[in-house]
């Protein structure tokens, strides 16, 4: 912050104006301050000003409200909102009324400090739009009040408006999913179609068909045009959920979209254009995808445009209780307030939650019904899951011994004709392995793949293909 300009603070804690008026007249500014948005609306009308910090819950009239007077009064000087209650709505309301920012309370002086810059540097709003008049149903809401998902939250509100493809990545049952609805949910298209597509678990030609559509006779069972995601979805989005299972060929065509604006239904020969925003989400890790040689380079590097991490549960147990209570609320459990005490609390927190919120839900639904309307019990939860990478339990070298004597055999039997020995091998363990998590869920599928660390659809995949075998462990 180099030239002199006119700062001003509306909050009614003295400790943030006062907070604000060392560090930014320390870099140089001129700094005001007012309690209320009335006596603020006072200051803007009566001089010029270059930036409005803004607080949300304010004595009289509240922040998002008073925000677009104080933008007329100032011919619509940026304005960063904070709030310390911080959830997707209000961080989606403040963007849309214009505020160019998002700070939620506590903040670090250094995030403060670097969201004036870039404020007075870019100035004005980001994304002007009608303001959000679409009340989100119950189960779309992503509930969290963590740090973690307050920055989500805030990426949301900030890039919800633009067509900038999003990456969202995540461990699974973060809340990838709900994210990308939010952000359908809240953007200029939200009237318009939102198609996600999973391409696990289908084949290349397919996904390909689903995608792009394709023309009649374009292949066997042809036999009529088809639209395929892209045109259903016009002028809305698309998630493209587990963009990391998508086969390389089909990847080429999406970079074509991305960097084009063009694809081609199958079989057909004309280009057609898109005007569909893409959304992808993933929980593999791309960069290693890509050096593996299984994801394009110059795709991730599209698709990342802007890129949405969620936090794992275990990072952000703090979240925990108010998930609970959400998730109790939607069952219609009676006062789920009271439902809960801290020692329940602080006993899941210590929980690792692999399967992250998807498990934790699950698990509050498995105690409802044992609970039937009583405050819980940890004993009404299910057992913890093992951490998936835990070996605790298995003899030392046990399974390496086992691969080296079923490989040692298959190579001393193999003719020269040994090309499928990968297959040979997973259709040799997966079955086991399929059948013992599947009994350790009570055949829960959900359960299981969470256990596996893979989708859904691939589970389903992979129980087609190596169907669980009967014999005894
Ligand atoms: N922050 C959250 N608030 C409320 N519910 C949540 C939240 N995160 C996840 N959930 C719930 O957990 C479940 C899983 O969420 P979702 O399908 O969005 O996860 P995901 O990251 O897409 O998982 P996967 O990678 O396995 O597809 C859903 O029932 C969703 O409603």
């Amino acid at each position: 912050m180099n030239a002199k300009r006119s700062i001003l603070v509306v909050d009614d804690e003295p400790s943030i104006c006062w907070g604000f008026e060392r560090l930014l007249s320390s870099a140089g500014h001129e700094v005001l301050i007012a309690s209320s948005a009335e006596d603020a609306l006072k200051i803007a009308q009566s001089r010029p000003l270059d930036l409005i910090l803004l607080d949300v819950r304010l004595p009289g009239e509240d922040g998002i409200t008073a925000l677009p007077k104080l933008q007329a009064a100032t011919n619509g000087a940026p304005v960063i909102v904070m709030t310390a209650f911080g959830d997707l709505e209000t961080a989606v309301g403040a963007v849309h009324a214009g505020a160019c920012d998002y700070l939620t309370k506590p903040f670090r002086l250094e995030d403060a400090a670097k969201a004036c810059e870039q404020a007075l540097r870019v100035g004005g709003r980001l994304t002007p739009d009608e303001p959000d008049t679409v009340p989100p149903s119950d189960a779309s809401l992503l509930v969290g009040k963590s740090a973690a998902m307050q920055q989500v939250f805030r990426q949301i509100a900030l890039v919800a408006d633009s067509d900038l493809s999003v990456l969202i990545t995540g461990e699974t049952g973060t809340g990838k999913e709900l994210a990308a609805a939010a952000i359908h949910r809240h953007s200029r298209r939200s009237d318009k179609p939102y198609l996600p597509i999973a391409p696990v678990s289908l084949s290349e030609t397919v996904i390909e068909s689903e995608l792009f559509g394709h023309v009649k006779g374009a292949f066997t069972g042809a036999d009529s045009n088809r639209a395929g995601l892209f045109e259903l979805a016009s002028e809305g989005s698309i998630l493209l959920d587990e963009i990391g299972e998508l086969p390389l060929a089909i990847q080429a065509k999406l970079l074509r979209v991305l960097e084009q604006g063009e694809f081609t239904a199958v079989g057909d020969v004309a280009a057609r254009r898109s005007n569909v925003r893409i959304i992808a989400a993933t929980n593999r890790d791309l960069e290693q995808a890509v050096q593996e040689g299984t994801f394009r380079e110059d795709l991730l590097y599209r698709l990342s445009a802007v890129s949405i991490r969620l936090p794992p549960l275990r990072h952000r147990s703090e979240d925990i209780p108010m998930l609970i209570e959400y998730f109790l609320t939607r069952l219609g459990y009676p006062s789920p307030k009271n439902a809960i005490d801290s020692s329940l609390i602080d006993a899941l927190k210590k929980r690792s939650w692999w399967g992250n919120v998807r498990e934790l839900r699950n698990a509050v639904e498995h105690a409802s019904v044992i609970a039937r309307g009583r405050p819980l019990l940890l004993s009404d939860f299910p057992e913890e899951r093992q951490n998936r990478n835990s070996t605790a339990d298995a003899p030392p070298n046990s399974l390496g011994k086992a691969v080296a004597s079923w490989t040692t055999q298959e190579l001393a039997a193999g003719s020269e004709n040994l090309t499928d020995l990968n297959e040979r091998f997973q259709a040799a363990a997966m079955p086991t392995l399929l059948r013992l998590v599947l009994a350790h869920t009570d055949g829960n599928r959900a359960a299981a793949a969470d256990m596996l660390g893979i989708h859904r659809g691939t589970l389903r995949e992979w129980i087609k293909r190596y169907p669980p075998d009967l014999e005894t462990a």
